[in-house]
Formats: structure tokens, C-alpha cells, sequence
């Protein structure tokens, strides 16, 4: 077995909500409920579920910028207290510095490194190379397309060798096309660069294209309704041909129904 890079025990996380008019009194308001996983190295983990059950606050615990209440969740066996360069992320928006090239933005965790100049250039060539995109890399962002961006945005998150690249809907903005483009090239530089990847997505068919394992978690509170292994091998071809074969649909349907019964028996 694989190390574990990631270990969420028995994770829980309350917000609290203020009174209104006819109740004055403060409550709280359970969004995690004992939450607990395991991401190994090399290994890409998706959280799914519907909307509101808490991915983004359990993806934000993991990022450092919420604390939890009860359980752990650590980082190469770290408990996680604030943000660190031990995670990379991805988010919908690259939120690239529009200022600087792809190339000045693939660097710039580097810098703040202190890396020399001649090592950060390479570095950002290679990654820029890996994600296609080595012809563009003295474009500025606004001369970029939305995918374009988005792979700056994976290159920035590598550049800096997190244990764990933390990934929240980055193909969510991209029209259907380039999404799919994207998808495909996400599982082949994965495939490349063996990393660690924890991912969230509301897209079932890109949930189980692109991992080693599926999380499905229920809604109020989130908490994991079943892991479910993905049994396909890494290299396994296209989106497009896989949603053809029949482990696939029996795969997707058996999410849909365990999301679909989790928001019957909540109604
Ligand atoms: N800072 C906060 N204060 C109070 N409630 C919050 C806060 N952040 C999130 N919530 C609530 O926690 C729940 C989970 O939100 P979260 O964004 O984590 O869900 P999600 O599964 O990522 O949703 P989506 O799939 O729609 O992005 C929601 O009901 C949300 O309203």
C-alpha cells in the first residue's frame, strides 16, 4: 500500500449562524459530520456529492483557511493549522496576476522560494511543456483562453512540489468542448508526474474519468456515504470511449442513486 499523504479522521465543522427576529439566540449550524478518508501518494480522490454538502468547506479545512472542531486532518502525517506550500491548488478561476506572463506566473511560488532566476526558468519551461503550453509562455493572462488559463493555473500549482494538489471545480467555467480537452490532458499529466491529487467536482462522468477513488458524501450534515474504488487503469484511454463501457454506466448509476436517495431521505 501506498503511503498516506492525506488522512482526514473523524472530521466535523459547525458554523455558527446568528439569530434573527423570532429567534435571538445564536445556533449552530453542522456542515461536516465525522469525516474521515484516506488520500495515498500518486493517488487522485474525488469528493462528490450534491450541492451544499460540504466539499468546498472540507476542501478550505484542508487549504488551512478554516478551522475545524472535532477530528484531525493531516498533511505527510502533519495536523493542518494554517495554509502551507505542502498543498498546491486549482480553482474554478486561475486567478492568474494579470501583469506578469504564463511563464512569470508559473514562477512566482518560486520566487517566494528564493529560487535563482536561471533554476525558476527551467522549471516553469518544463511545467509550461508538460501542460502544452510552452509556445505561449510569454503571453499575458487576458491573451490566454479560459483553458489556456487553466492550465497556467495546474503549472503555478506544480511548480512549487506540493505533497497534495487540492483541485475545486477547474473545469466548471470551460465550455463543454475544451472541458473535455482539459479532462483528458488532466489524467495524462497525472499519469506523468505521479502526483497526489485531491479533487472536487458536481460532473459524475469527470469524477470517475479522472480518479483512483470516488467519495460520495451526503448533505446535512456532509458526511461520506461510500468510497467507491474505480477499477479502470490509469491509462484508460478518452472520456469519450470510456462513457461507453458498460463498468462505466454501472459505476455512474450507482452514484446517481446513492446521491438521489441521500436527497429523498433528506426531503
Ligand atoms: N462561512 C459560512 N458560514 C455559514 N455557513 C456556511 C459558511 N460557508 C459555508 N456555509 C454553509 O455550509 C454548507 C456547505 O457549503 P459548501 O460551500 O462547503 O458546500 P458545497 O458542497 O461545496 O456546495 P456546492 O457544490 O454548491 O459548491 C452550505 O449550507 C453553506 O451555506
Amino acid at each position: 500500500m501506498q503511503k498516506v499523504k492525506l488522512s482526514v479522521e473523524k472530521l466535523s465543522k459547525s458554523f455558527r449562524v446568528r439569530g434573527d427576529g423570532n429567534n435571538k439566540k445564536d445556533s449552530l449550524f453542522p456542515v461536516l459530520k465525522e469525516i474521515s478518508f484516506d488520500v495515498h501518494e500518486n493517488e487522485v480522490v474525488t469528493l462528490v456529492g450534491e450541492s451544499g454538502c460540504g466539499k468546498t468547506t472540507l476542501l478550505r479545512i484542508i487549504q488551512g483557511l478554516v478551522h475545524y472542531d472535532a477530528g484531525v486532518a493531516k498533511v505527510d502525517g502533519v495536523p493542518i493549522r494554517r495554509p502551507g506550500r505542502d498543498r498546491g491548488f486549482v480553482f474554478q478561476q486561475a486567478s492568474l496576476l494579470p501583469w506578469r506572463t504564463a511563464r512569470a506566473n508559473v514562477e512566482f511560488g518560486l520566487e517566494l522560494q528564493g529560487v535563482p532566476s536561471a533554476a525558476r526558468a527551467r522549471k516553469a519551461r518544463e511545467l509550461l511543456e508538460l501542460v502544452g503550453l510552452v509556445h505561449a509562455e510569454n503571453q499575458y493572462p487576458h491573451e490566454l483562453s479560459g483553458g489556456m488559463q487553466q492550465r497556467v493555473g495546474i503549472a503555478r500549482a506544480l511548480a512549487i512540489d506540493p505533497s497534495i494538489l487540492l483541485m475545486d471545480e477547474p473545469f466548471s467555467a470551460l465550455d463543454a468542448q475544451t472541458r473535455e480537452v482539459l479532462q483528458n490532458e488532466m489524467l495524462r499529466i497525472q499519469t506523468e508526474t505521479r502526483n497526489t491529487v485531491l479533487f472536487v467536482t458536481h460532473d459524475l462522468d469527470e469524477a470517475i474519468y479522472i480518479s483512483n477513488r470516488v467519495i460520495v458524501l451526503g448533505a446535512r450534515p456532509g458526511r461520506v456515504r461510500k468510497i467507491i474504488d474505480i477499477p479502470f487503469p490509469r491509462d484508460r484511454g478518452d472520456i469519450a470511449q470510456l462513457r461507453g463501457d458498460p463498468e462505466f454506466l454501472r459505476i455512474r448509476a450507482h452514484m446517481w442513486d446513492l446521491i438521489r436517495n441521500d436527497e429523498k431521505a433528506a426531503a
